[in-house]
């Protein structure tokens, strides 16, 4: 038997603000997530961030919580493991884990080893590679691992923002929308701090260092979180026949002060509304499921700004959820040993 660990961000375990603020507390005092000192990351987290943000997160949490479902990330995360179980059949046992609340890594662990399996592949559920989501996953489960007698066969996916299913999954989500029924594309990317971006760049000398850095996928910023963003984007966009003027790749969900990667997502929609942009068709290929950021942020948020300011309508096109075409790439990824 082989095992698969699926793992993906987590989410709280009801949208009630003490639950929102256990999660919260998890996710931002892991040191890859805000990589600041460890003193100073407890005081802004404990002291600040989460005080604040738990009770106004959770009104956030409540419009997107289903009485049946729960959280959407949850949801389609389950999905996705019982679709990619049934695909990989018997030989396999897969397995889905939450970096951070439930389910946990360490059970999820603990299911495979007590199984005896031959192997562990471990897909985080990320397609661009940074330190703060894939890198954070990676480690905990080293970690954990590292603590056993028989250390099993381990292999980890370190990203796939180039997978062609993937690729094809977005771009036929947004096909039934008509692209040429909007005005406009916004591919909007998760954010993150710009030096998260600088720490990975092993040049030095690369990344940021020009307006142009993230507009070929080379050797030197192969790894960058920014430049996978933009080769998935631009990757989707020759699949769809978009010229490089029918869209614009942006970030969103800041948090704080500091630089983050730009341009933000709000400041394009504000700035493509008062140019007259009046329908807009939005990807968010940063997400393999729906989540917050997706239905809240951007059908809700963005939405809401770009309507303020003359927009009529921003489409969200869904992310890839329980499509066929997402569970043949994580099958793909799961037996590409
Ligand atoms: C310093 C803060 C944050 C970094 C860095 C960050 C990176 C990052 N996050 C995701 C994926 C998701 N993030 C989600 C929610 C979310 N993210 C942050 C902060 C940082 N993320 C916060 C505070 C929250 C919680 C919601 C809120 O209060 O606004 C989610 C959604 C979870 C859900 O329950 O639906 C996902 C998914 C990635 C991929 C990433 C690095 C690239
Ligand atoms: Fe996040
Ligand atoms: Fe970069």
């Amino acid at each position: 038997m082989k095992g698969i660990l699926l793992v993906n961000l987590g989410t709280p375990d009801s949208p009630q603000t003490p639950d929102v603020r256990k999660y919260l507390n998890e996710f931002l005092m892991d040191g890859r997530v805000i990589d600041v000192n460890p003193i100073v990351r407890t005081f802004l987290v404990r002291g600040i961030i989460t005080p604040f943000r738990s009770p106004k997160s959770a009104k956030l949490y409540k419009e997107i919580w289903s009485e049946e479902t729960g959280s959407p990330l949850l949801y389609y995360s389950i999905l996705q493991q019982k679709l990619l179980q049934d695909k990989l059949g018997e030989g396999y046992q897969v397995e889905l884990a939450m970096r951070y609340q439930s389910p946990s890594i360490e059970s999820a662990l603990l299911r495979l080893k007590d199984n005896l399996v031959e192997s562990i592949r471990v897909i985080p559920m990320f397609p661009q590679y940074a330190s703060a989501s894939t890198g954070s996953v990676i480690e905990k489960v080293m970690q954990l691992v590292s603590t056993w007698q028989t250390i099993p066969n381990i292999s980890f996916v370190n990203s796939f923002h180039d997978d062609p299913l993937m690729i094809k999954n977005f771009a036929d989500n947004a096909r039934k929308y008509g692209v040429e029924n909007y005005d406009h594309v916004l591919f909007s990317f998760h954010g993150l701090p710009q030096r998260q971006l600088i720490k990975c760049d092993h040049t030095h000398n690369y990344c940021l260092k020009s307006a142009d850095c993230c507009d070929t996928f080379n050797d030197v910023n192969k790894f960058c979180y920014s430049a996978q963003s933009h080769h998935t984007a631009r990757l989707i966009a020759a699949e769809l026949g978009l010229t490089s003027n029918q869209y614009t790749i942006c970030f969103q969900s800041r948090l704080g002060n500091d630089p983050w990667v730009q341009p933000y997502t709000s400041e394009v929609v504000a700035k493509l509304a008062k140019e007259g942009k009046k329908k807009m068709l939005v990807f968010c290929p940063a997400f393999v499921a729906d989540c917050l950021e997706t239905v809240y942020e951007v059908t809700e948020e963005y939405n809401g700004e770009f309507k303020a300011l003359g927009g009529e309508h921003i489409q969200l096109v869904e992310s890839l959820n329980d499509s066929p075409l997402f569970i043949d790439a994580l099958a793909k990824m799961a037996l590409n040993y």
